[in-house]
This record gives structure tokens, C-alpha cells and sequence, in this order.
């Protein structure tokens, strides 16, 4: 008999260590889930007293309602004719993992703003992006290299570390956690304003991942239920913890559909045009040069969702198998973005999903593969409902045909949204041979099926009037 697998250890923290700044920001935990183990820092220390000021300064329209340096295509000749280049005040922080994200988001906040600056301009007077700036001077670059290797994460900016996960502040520290209670720290646009689309866009993000504690503690319970099923032959605890699985995705896409009412389709372009990266983008046909750190141009891609880890982690642990195509290593090139500690839990998610086999004993008995295939639906119904934003926030609304973290914009997300279909379709048909169905199964059967046509027809329709 072969001997019953045992999972490789993974530390996930119960307590999120707030107080202890020598650890990265970002570590995975049951209590806060993939958000950054404490609130992210507002302030920075005096020695960065006039990157504060810049980024103040800096949005299309400022926190007192002001027309901003970006508003006034200014922030290029600011940058090069008065920042300082404040590198030597780095080195007192190398021990202070969480100042050094505080200031990794501001860097990369102002490199946004720096290298899009003429593309926001060049849309307003031709309605095309045209070409950004192709280098990045040595006040910015050289510091943002520094603090982006101190903490792991890449030189530009990040989904995780900057724009979405660590941008956000508690108005009453006392109230915690609640949308109403969220405030952004930087914008691009008027996103200050917190009642405003770039507001939504990005506070929508941490309202979800707000609810991950739950999907980790489900995910690690699913992948020790397993192990203990193999070696005692009792399959609840693998039950609950795709119960808890299917539970806190469920929450987490209820989240995901306010994101229509608290950011508008017709606005989202506006700060759009800042989360591009480089990868793959007409603004940079010869990517960016950060001066004083390579002589090579360096070309990352841009913020984008495909850098949240919940719906990689349900990937992971489901065992959703993607095609070998090209779409498919943009999706694994995706994974370099996101914190250290998110990388390595999610790759030991994939290795331990493996090692135990998830889908085979789900696919064992009824009530597994019903529990398994729910957990399914809710990773499709993300997928559909988010093809349903890219639709109205931006393939009506724009020609460009890259997103901001350079796919096509076309095909890549129905990509993995048929994978997911496809993975349903294998559990219709082992419940089949189980011989087991309820009116519920022969349900989520059909609107598959009809989704997976409908998908198929509304990318055919795409392709053809953009002839890609
Ligand atoms: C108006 C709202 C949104 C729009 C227009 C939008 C758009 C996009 C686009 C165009 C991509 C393609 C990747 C790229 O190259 O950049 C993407 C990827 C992705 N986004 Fe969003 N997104 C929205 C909201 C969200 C939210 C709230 C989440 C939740 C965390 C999210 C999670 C993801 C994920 C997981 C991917 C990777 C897709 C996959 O694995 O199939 N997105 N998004
Ligand atoms: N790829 C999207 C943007 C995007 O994905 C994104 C960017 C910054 C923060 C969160 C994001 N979430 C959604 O996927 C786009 O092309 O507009």
C-alpha cells in the first residue's frame, strides 16, 4: 500500500503580529487574511518630508479640490527641476519592513505619475495614449530599486503592495474594518475624494479581500481534512473545509457586485490611464530606462487583479487546470507580482493540492463532489461577473487592446473563465457516473452550458469588429 502522504509545513499565522516591524508587511493569516498585517502607514518619517508634499500635489485634482501638477502636465518639469533624491535616508528603515512598503507604494505612486504623465494628455487632446516617458530619472529610480529589493517586490508599481492593498486608511481607527469606514491614501485622479469612482475602484478591492481570512483558514482546513482522510479514512473535515471554501467566496462575490454602484463604467478611464505598466504597452515600445540603475530598459506589467492572490488560491487548491497556451504563462508571469510570503503560500497550496489530490477525492463520493463543484460555481461566478465589468469599464468604453497588466484584453480573461467551465463539466459528469443528481446539480448544469455558449459568441463578436 502506498504510505499516506503528509503535507510539507506552512506557517500561517493565527496572530498577525502587528507590533513586529522586521517582518514584510504582507503575510498570509486567518485573521487578516492576504491583506497587510496591519493597516497600512499613513505618515512618513520627516526624511521624506518632500516625496509627502510631491504626492500631495501630484493628483489631477488635489485633496482640497484643486487642479493637481498632473491636471496641469507639470509633474515632469517638478520631478526633474526640485526633487531631491532622498536614497541616503532609505538605509535607517532597512529594518522596518513596514515603513519600507509605506514608501515602496509612495516611490511607485510618483513612477506612475511620472511615465504616464503625457499619455493623460495625450488621450485628452487625441484620444489615444501616444507615448509615455521612456525614462525614469535617478531622484526616482534609484530609491524606488532600493526600497522595492529591501521589501521583494518589483520596481514598479504593485496590486498588493501598492495601489489597492496598501492604500487605504481607517477614518476611526475604534470603527475597524468597514467599507464606511475606508478612505484612500494616495490617488492619480480624485480618488482623495472618497466618495469618488477611483475611490470605489480601489476600496471595493479591500473590502473583499477583507473577507479572505475565512477562505484561507477553508483552504488549509480543505488540505489537512484531505491528509487526515487519507490516513483515517474520516472525510469530514475535508467536507467542512470546502464548505468554509465555498462559504467565504460566496461573501467575497457579493462584495465584488457593489463594485457598480460605488465606481461608475463611464469613469473608470479617467485614472485608468496610471496603472498601465510597461509590459507589453504601446506607451513604452522600448520600455524605460531607470537611469542610475540599468542600462538595460526594464518593462514590468502594470496593476492588475490577476495579482489578488483569492482567486489563484482557489485555483491552487481546486486544481483547476488551465491550457497550455499563451494566455495561460501570462497567468503564471502574474505571479511574480504579488508579496513573497503570497507566493510561497499560494505555490505551497498548488504542491499540497497535488500531494493529496483534492479532485480525485472529490470526485469520490456525492456529497464531496456537490461540495466541490459549488466551490466551482463561486470561482466561475467571479470570473463571469468580473468579464462583466471588463466589458462595461472598458471594451466599450476603449480600442486600446492591452489591459494594464498587458494581456489581450480580449481573449485572456475568457481564457480562464473556460477553464473553469470545462472543470465543471468533469464533475457533471462524475456525478453522473456516481449516478447521483438533484434538480440543484441539472440547474448549475444548464447555465453553465448556456454561459459557456454565450462566452464563446460574445468573444467571437469582439474579435471580429476589432479584427484580432
Ligand atoms: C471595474 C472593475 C474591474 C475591472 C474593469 C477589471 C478588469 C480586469 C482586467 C482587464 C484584467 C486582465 C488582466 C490585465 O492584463 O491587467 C483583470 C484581471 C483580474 N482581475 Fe480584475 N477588474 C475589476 C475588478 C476586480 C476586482 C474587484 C477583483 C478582485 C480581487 C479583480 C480580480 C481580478 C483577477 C483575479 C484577475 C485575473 C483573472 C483570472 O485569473 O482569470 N478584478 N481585471
Ligand atoms: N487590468 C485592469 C485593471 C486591474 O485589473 C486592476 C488594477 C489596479 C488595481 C486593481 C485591479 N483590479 C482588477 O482586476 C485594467 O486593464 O483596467
Amino acid at each position: 500500500m502506498a504510505p499516506t502522504p503528509t503535507l510539507q509545513p506552512f506557517h500561517v499565522l493565527d496572530d498577525a503580529r502587528k507590533d513586529d516591524k522586521a517582518l514584510p508587511a504582507f503575510m498570509v493569516s486567518t485573521t487578516r487574511g492576504f491583506l497587510p498585517r496591519d493597516e497600512p502607514i499613513t505618515d512618513l518619517p520627516a526624511e521624506f518630508a518632500a516625496l509627502d508634499t510631491l504626492l500631495h500635489r501630484c493628483p489631477l485634482q488635489t485633496a482640497t479640490g484643486e487642479a493637481g501638477l498632473l491636471a496641469e502636465g507639470r509633474l515632469g518639469e517638478v520631478v526633474e527641476q526640485e526633487f531631491p533624491n532622498l536614497v541616503e535616508h532609505v538605509a535607517k528603515f532597512a529594518n522596518d519592513q513596514v515603513m519600507l512598503t509605506a514608501l515602496y507604494r509612495d516611490y511607485s505612486f510618483l513612477a506612475s505619475s511620472y511615465l504616464l504623465e503625457p499619455c493623460h494628455h495625450n488621450m485628452l487632446k487625441s484620444g489615444s495614449y501616444g507615448l509615455g516617458r521612456s525614462v525614469l530619472p535617478e531622484n526616482i529610480s534609484i530609491p524606488l530599486a532600493e526600497v522595492a529589493k529591501l521589501t521583494g517586490f518589483q520596481p514598479f508599481m504593485e496590486y498588493a503592495g501598492s495601489y489597492a492593498l496598501y492604500n487605504y486608511r481607517l477614518l476611526d481607527p475604534a470603527l475597524g474594518l468597514t467599507y464606511d469606514n475606508l478612505a484612500p491614501i494616495r490617488a492619480f485622479e480624485h480618488g482623495l475624494d472618497r466618495t469618488s469612482s477611483e475611490a470605489g475602484f480601489v476600496l471595493t478591492h479591500v473590502d473583499m479581500v477583507k473577507e479572505s481570512p475565512q477562505l484561507v483558514a477553508g483552504a488549509v482546513n480543505t488540505l489537512k481534512g484531505a491528509e487526515h482522510y487519507l490516513g483515517h479514512g474520516d472525510k469530514q473535515l475535508f467536507k467542512d473545509g470546502l464548505k468554509e471554501v465555498v462559504d467565504s467566496l460566496t461573501k467575497i462575490n457579493r462584495v465584488l457586485e457593489r463594485m457598480w454602484s460605488r465606481s461608475k463604467p463611464g469613469e473608470y478611464g479617467n485614472f485608468r490611464t496610471f496603472i498601465f505598466g510597461i509590459a507589453g504597452q504601446s506607451m513604452f515600445p522600448n520600455g524605460v530606462i531607470y537611469k542610475g540603475v540599468s542600462d538595460t530598459p526594464f518593462s514590468f506589467r502594470g496593476e492588475s487583479g490577476a495579482n489578488d492572490s483569492m482567486v489563484p488560491l482557489s485555483d491552487n487548491l481546486l486544481q483547476i487546470s488551465m491550457p497550455e497556451t499563451p494566455l495561460t504563462d501570462i497567468l503564471k508571469d502574474f505571479r511574480k507580482y504579488r508579496p513573497g510570503n503570497h507566493m510561497e503560500f499560494l505555490s505551497w497550496v498548488k504542491s499540497s493540492a497535488e500531494q493529496v489530490g483534492i479532485k480525485k477525492l472529490a470526485l469520490e463520493d456525492a456529497e464531496s463532489a456537490t461540495l466541490y463543484l459549488q466551490a466551482l460555481d463561486q470561482v466561475r461566478d467571479f470570473r463571469w461577473r468580473h468579464w462583466n465589468f471588463t466589458r462595461e469599464y472598458i471594451i466599450k468604453k476603449t480600442a486600446h487592446p492591452t489591459a494594464t497588466g498587458g494581456s489581450p484584453i480580449i481573449r485572456w480573461l475568457p481564457n480562464q473563465l473556460n477553464a473553469v467551465i470545462n472543470a465543471q463539466m468533469e464533475v457533471f459528469r462524475a456525478l453522473e457516473d456516481l449516478d447521483h443528481t438533484t434538480p440543484g446539480i441539472a440547474e448549475v448544469r444548464e447555465k453553465v452550458t448556456k454561459q459557456k455558449a454565450d462566452l464563446a459568441k460574445e468573444v467571437e463578436k469582439f474579435c471580429a469588429e476589432r479584427g484580432v
